[in-house]
């Protein structure tokens, strides 16, 4: 079972999460979107930051432009050397240097080549882990009320095509860009005549990206989005898997699947029209001034205004302009997915960080809840007018029909959502001051959803920084024996150390996704072993077992055992087998505790519990068969 500090441990950070049930992405369902001054202040960043080698790779590139601009003047002056009659070695002069320019070229296109991946692989790296760094200081209500599959896509799909932009596009439309610049003006100083024509391509150019940019724009925007919503559907079917096979909702995850992808595909092909009006005009605005050089220069030949040298190296160049023309066109469209993208990615920033807090005074470890109200989002309250104190060692158990907010309350308790009216406190301190470390090692909120990172079983143990400690012992034989001693000690309370020792590696040996699988009940004795060595004051269980077959469940029941002595312990259950044990039972309907006190108590009251008590007794009595 998934234990909430596993995130905040990750984060390393000893945070405490911002107030409110849900921000920007609880409001809207989706992650908010960076704005132009925020990409525009990465790339500030991104220039300031890789300034060197940005020079070495445009560096480069220039030198390789240069010399490809060398190669048609000396193809030029060949030919007119041979019109003009001359001697065979100078013909082998020229080339020889046409040889030699052509390899010089070749060689310094591919170290530019090679410095802009190694620029885009490090600047997408450092996106990458600021993103994953900013996405686990994240308050947990933010990541609960976004889901996972925008957060999935934008570390997955987006990084992609960011990489991409940075690997491909960027130098590409940058050489293409300076291509354009010196091949203008090389044709400029070769005749300024025949550059003229040129310019009558600019209108068609500016008119046509004026056109498409803003509306590209938008569409890219919305096409990741909709990608993202695919992939959440995707994620959330592979997970619910096994629900969505019980509840037969195959064919309602099937649907919501399709219309996620109709929303890409027509997406996909509205930005498809968009090219095909774009790249067109485009075309017209590369080939018409072509054409009109062309003309001009065999018009100009003909009146003696301009050489064959002359002609020959502007028909060369002219022709040369088609290439980085084309790379201008499609990597620019590929710069606007990475914009977007970049966008994505950086939107994270805009959501309310969990500020670092000073550790708050606590006064022993009871548990207060004062006129506590909860809503998810911009929602009807979910949870009304709560008071509750529970005692230091209690064991204090909710029960209540579906939907009557149970689950609510445990993450309230445990400060995964904060109250939107009254308080809870721990110990006297107010749970949104405390920061997360000490939140931790006051209360735990363990649910029926386990998760087992990929790592070794110690790994798995250690979790919440404490791996370090476990590496430097490694080293030391007898240290290592000592340091797993307290390992060892929790895996045999939950019952889980025949396991592990039956493992090839013991608590070496690799566990997790990718690695040896781990059945549910073991990954929550796991889960169990791992609160029981970080040691918390008090736990809620939240229907810990109710995912498990019968035996697993019994088994994880009495791993429990170990872990609840001599905690509190608050136990959201639906079976009411264990009540009985429980110090008090408070019964919620409708997000209110409508009855609280001790079994014996609410029998006698005859109420809302005695009534759940008797349609349970009755239902687990074996009834005469019919
Ligand atoms: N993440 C959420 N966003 C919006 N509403 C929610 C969310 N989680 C729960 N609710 C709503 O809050 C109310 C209380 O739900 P909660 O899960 O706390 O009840 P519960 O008593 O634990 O139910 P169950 O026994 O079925 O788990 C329900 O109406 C539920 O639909």
């Amino acid at each position: 079972m998934t234990t909430t500090p596993t995130r905040a441990s990750a984060a390393g950070a000893d945070t405490a999460p911002a107030p409110g049930p849900a921000g920007p992405a609880g409001a809207t369902g989706r992650l908010p979107l960076a704005d132009r001054s925020d990409v525009r202040a990465w790339t500030g960043v991104f220039l300031r930051g890789e300034a060197p080698r940005l020079a070495l790779t445009f560096g480069l590139f220039a030198a390789a432009l240069v010399a490809s601009l060398v190669g048609p003047r000396l193809l030029g002056h060949l030919v007119e050397s041979v019109k003009d009659g001359t001697t065979a070695d100078r013909v082998d002069v020229l080339a020889l240097a046409f040889v030699a320019v052509l390899a010089c070229q070749t060689l310094l296109a591919r170290a530019a080549r090679t410095q802009a991946t190694l620029l885009g692989e490090r600047v997408l790296a450092r996106t990458r882990e600021n993103f994953v760094r900013r996405v686990l200081a994240l308050p947990l209500s933010e990541v609960e009320a976004v889901g996972t599959g925008d957060l999935l896509s934008r570390a997955t799909t987006d990084a992609d095509r960011l990489n991409e932009s940075i690997r491909q596009a960027v130098p590409r439309i940058a050489l293409a860009a300076v291509t354009l610049v010196f091949t203008f003006a090389a044709i400029l100083l070769t005749s300024p005549l025949l550059a003229l024509g040129l310019l009558a391509g600019v209108p068609f150019a500016v008119l046509s990206t004026w056109w498409y940019r803003p509306r590209a724009t938008r569409a890219y925007e919305l096409l990741l989005a909709q990608e993202a919503d695919v992939l959440a559907v995707t994620h959330e079917t592979a997970r619910g898997a096994a629900t969505a096979e019980a509840l037969g909702l195959g064919p309602r995850q099937a649907r919501r699947h399709g219309a996620a992808v109709d929303g890409v595909v027509r997406t996909r092909q509205r930005t498809t029209w968009l090219q095909t009006i774009w790249f067109p005009s485009l075309d017209l605005a590369t080939m018409v001034p072509m054409a009109l050089t062309l003309l001009i220069g065999g018009l100009a030949y003909q009146r003696g205004e301009v050489g064959l040298a002359e002609l020959t190296a502007v028909v060369l160049y002219v022709q040369a302009l088609g290439e980085p023309l084309n790379d201008l066109l499609t990597w620019t469209d590929e710069l606007q997915i990475g914009n977007a993208a970049l966008r994505r990615i950086l939107g994270v920033e805009r959501l309310p960080r969990e500020e670092p807090r000073p550790p708050a005074p606590t006064d022993g470890h009871a548990i207060r809840l004062e006129g506590v109200g909860f809503g998810y989002g911009a929602g009807r309250e979910v949870l009304t007018g709560i008071d509750l104190d529970i005692a230091a060692g209690e064991r204090l158990v909710v029960v209540g029909a579906s939907g009557a907010g149970k689950s609510t309350l445990g993450k309230l308790l445990a400060g995964v959502h904060h109250p939107t009216r009254g308080t809870v406190r721990i110990g006297g301190a107010d749970i949104t001051a405390l920061p997360v470390g000490q939140l931790r090692r006051e209360i735990v909120l363990v649910t029926q959803e386990q998760h087992v990172f990929t790592g070794t079983v110690r790994d798995n143990l250690l979790l919440a920084g404490e791996q370090d400690r476990a590496e430097d012992t490694a080293e030391d034989a007898d240290r290592a024996t000592e340091a797993d001693t307290p390992l060892w000690k929790a895996l045999e309370s939950v019952l889980l150390a025949d396991w592990v020792r039956s493992l090839p590696e013991g608590l070496d040996s690799e566990i997790g996704p990718g690695a040896a699988l781990v059945s549910p009940s073991h990954a929550q004795q796991l889960a169990l072993a791992r609160l029981l060595l970080s040691d918390p004051y008090a736990l809620v269980l939240d229907e810990a077992t109710a995912l498990l077959d019968s035996t697993a469940s019994r088994r994880v029941e009495r791993s429990l055992a170990a872990l609840i002595e001599g905690r509190t312990v608050v136990s959201i259950v639906h079976r009411l087998d264990s009540v009985r044990d429980a110090d008090r039972i408070a019964v919620m309907d409708g997000g209110r505790i409508v009855e609280l006190g001790s079994h014996d108590e609410l029998l006698a009251a005859n109420g809302a519990y005695a009534a759940l008590w008797h349609a349970w007794d009755t239902a687990r009595r074996p009834g005469p068969r019919t």
